[in-house]
């Protein structure tokens, strides 16, 4: 499709899942799932996945009574205008401007600068009639710092932009189909006026007199709708790996390369320990993924629940670990596509393999809701302050627990001595939470050196980015073991699930291995035991491996993909696919006669000659 019939398409698809949700009716869960099934980016997912939230979450009662109503049945649909040309991550950067009139009892929306033009945000160039943008709030001349305002943007009647906004579409991204079903726009207002009830006041406000009431909360609660999306985006990496590892392990047990013996069959290139070694930690990923994006669950609802009573005390750490593993899921899982499209050989770069599709879809992820370094400097800062606490008497809490036994992790050392005990939760995350436990240390350790703290931290950036890594992976292992703990249902499941959780962690120190061995976490002995179990739990996947990603229950239609056909009837399909290519309609290509053949003619004529 081109650019515009893709885009209309996705209309067509998003109101009639829309007309669905109404009709049967679906509920909440389903109407999710439907969305997540359309399998499309478009302008339901920030509608529904921010506008809608940062009105539930940021506005008044009365607010919320005006507009939800209304933005639940769809009458208006609306977008999640934060980014800047000029600023992204730095939202305290942002430009545009929101004055306050006292004559007018409205707020002045404006533009100053080309950089201050919102750019990026999807369902804003074509679709949304309304919007959450984000402004310096402005009153009596002195500059408040960045709020939220419910904008509208586009006539009810005929769709044009109001008069003061210029609107559109940012142009084609990466990729062929992918993210351009999406109408990421940009905006500029000039000068443009909306009613002093339209700025979000459930956590600070402006009176009609002009003044400004800050908020008695965490202003960082305006960052709500973001932590609430990262939180969801670490599932959507499950899937997304899950996806890819579907498709990679089935067509791994299809395709045959070497081995064959007296003329008979070939190797299934799934029984070479390099691809297994590729592969089953990617297929452990999609699973820990999983299991750690239930967990992030829980927590953002106690985290949600808590702050309804006003208990502000988990937040950072909610902040931290919604960042952090949204960070960590999501380039895990990007490389983790590409790894599977490599994974699958030549076939893997056609189009139908459905790899190429998938990477260039959900790489972005890296970025959207947060620049993935940006994000771990988030809990790097965290990790710093409940470092440098220690031994204040405030004892560290939830993910950072382990912190708390300082002393011992500082000093212990591996008890592993042979491959099984590599194995054993306990021993195994010891060595997680000490080589997390000194890394941390040792970049505050480096930080105290600097006199200027902020200078210290942008010296020592690339080392408190690994350490926030190393506590992320903690979080992610703690979490898988935990599950096993807990009930599983399913005959022999459990243990599956045991050599998934052992792939994943022992996986991690292979790759790792500069930070486990620099931190005295294991030594090079242990290393070797720890890949000596590894190749150990790679046969015993093996062959469950099948069996493992069947358990996603994705259809041939989702998975979109004629590698990982769930027949495995790769060969005769690959042909099919080939011959629907619009080249192959005719067997003499379009330029032949006016390109090719003189070429050839020239060549035969002055052959003769
Ligand atoms: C549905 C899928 C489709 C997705 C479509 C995509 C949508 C989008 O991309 S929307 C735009 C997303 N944009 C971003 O994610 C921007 C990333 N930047 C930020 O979030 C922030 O600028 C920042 C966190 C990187 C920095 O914020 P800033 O206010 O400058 O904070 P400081 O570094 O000065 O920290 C102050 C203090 O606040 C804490 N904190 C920061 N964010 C949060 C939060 N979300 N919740 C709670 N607390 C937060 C931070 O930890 C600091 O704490 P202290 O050290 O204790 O002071
Ligand atoms: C597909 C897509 C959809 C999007 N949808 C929306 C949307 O709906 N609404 C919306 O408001 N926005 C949206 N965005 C914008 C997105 O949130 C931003 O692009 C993102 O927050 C990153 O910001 P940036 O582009 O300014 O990157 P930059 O901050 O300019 O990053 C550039 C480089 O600088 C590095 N860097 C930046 N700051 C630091 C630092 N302090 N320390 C070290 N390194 C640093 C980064 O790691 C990166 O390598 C979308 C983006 C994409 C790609």
């Amino acid at each position: 499709m081109t650019r515009k019939e893709l885009f209309k398409n996705t209309l067509r698809k998003s109101v009639h899942a829309w007309k669905l949700i109404n009709e049967l009716p679906l509920s909440d869960d389903e109407s999710l799932m439907l969305r997540h099934f359309m399998d499309q980016p478009g302008f339901l997912d920030l509608h529904w996945r921010m506008f809608v939230p940062a009105i539930k979450g940021q506005g008044t009662e009365e607010q919320k009574q005006k507009w939800l109503p209304l933005a639940n049945k769809m009458q208006i649909i609306g977008c999640y205008a934060q980014t800047e040309l000029g600023h992204g991550s730095n939202v305290q950067g942002l430009e545009t401007t929101a004055t306050f009139d006292p004559q007018t009892d409205q707020f002045i929306l404006h533009s100053p600068t080309q950089t201050s033009s919102k750019w990026w945000p999807g369902g804003l160039g074509k679709v949304s009639t309304h919007a959450v943008i984000y402004a310096r709030l402005i009153t009596d001349g002195k500059d408040h710092g960045v709020h939220g305002f419910i904008v509208q943007l586009r006539n009810m009647d005929d769709h044009s932009p109001l008069p003061g906004i210029t609107i559109g579409d940012i142009g084609v991204k990466f990729g062929n189909g992918a993210y351009n079903s999406m109408d990421n726009g940009f905006l500029m207002f000039d000068k443009f006026c909306i009613p002093r009830d339209q700025m979000l006041m459930r956590l600070s406000k402006v009176t009609r007199e002009g003044k400004y009431v800050p908020s008695d909360v965490p202003r960082q609660l305006m960052y709500g709708t973001m932590v609430s999306v990262r939180q969801t985006i670490v599932s959507n990496a499950s899937i997304a790996m899950a996806r890819a590892v579907c498709i990679a392990t089935r067509y791994s047990a299809v395709r045959r390369q070497f081995g064959s013996q007296n003329g008979g069959i070939e190797t299934q290139v799934i029984d070479y320990k390099t691809q297994q070694n590729r592969l089953f930690p990617l297929l452990a990923s999609a699973y820990a993924f999983r299991f750690v994006g239930e967990w992030l669950k829980w927590l953002y609802t106690d985290v949600t629940q808590r702050l309804e009573a006003s208990d502000f005390a988990t937040l950072p750490e909610a902040h931290a670990c919604t960042a952090g593993l949204k960070s960590m899921t999501t380039s895990a899982t990007s490389d983790g596509i590409e790894e599977c499209r490599k994974l699958c050989g030549g076939h893997g770069y056609l189009w139908c393999s459905g790899l190429p599709e998938l990477f260039a879809v959900y790489v972005p992820a890296c970025t959207y809701e947060g620049d993935n370094v940006v994000l771990q400097l988030q809990v790097a800062r965290f990790l710093m302050k409940t470092v440098s606490q220690l031994g204040s008497g405030k004892a560290p809490a939830g993910t950072t627990a382990y912190m708390g036994r300082a002393k011992h992790l500082l000093q212990c050392r591996s008890s592993i001595r042979k491959a099984e005990d590599w194995l054993n939760p306990a021993m195994v995350l010891e060595t997680f939470e000490a080589r997390a436990l000194r890394m941390a240390v040792s970049c505050a350790n480096n930080l105290s050196k600097f006199e200027n703290q902020e200078q210290g931290f942008s010296e020592l950036l690339a080392d408190l980015v690994e350490a926030a890594i190393a506590h992320c992976q903690l979080i992610v292992v703690s979490k898988f073991i935990v599950k096993l703990e807990g009930e599983i249902k399913g005959k022999g499941v459990k243990n599956q699930l045991k050599n998934l959780c052992y792939i994943y962690a022992l996986h991690l120190i292979h790759k790792h291995l500069g930070d486990f061995l620099s931190t005295n976490s294991i030594t090079s002995e242990q290393a070797s035991l720890a890949n000596h179990q590894l190749r150990s739990l790679y046969t015993q996947v093996r062959p469950n491996a099948v069996a493992l990603v069947d358990a996603f229950d994705y259809t041939d239609h989702y998975l979109g993909s004629v590698l990982g056909r769930y027949d495995g009837n790769v060969y005769p399909k690959l042909f099919e696919e080939a011959l629907k290519d619009p080249l192959n309609d005719t067997v003499v290509p379009d330029g032949y006669h006016e390109y090719i053949r003189p070429l050839i003619k020239q060549h035969l004529r002055s052959a003769r000659l």
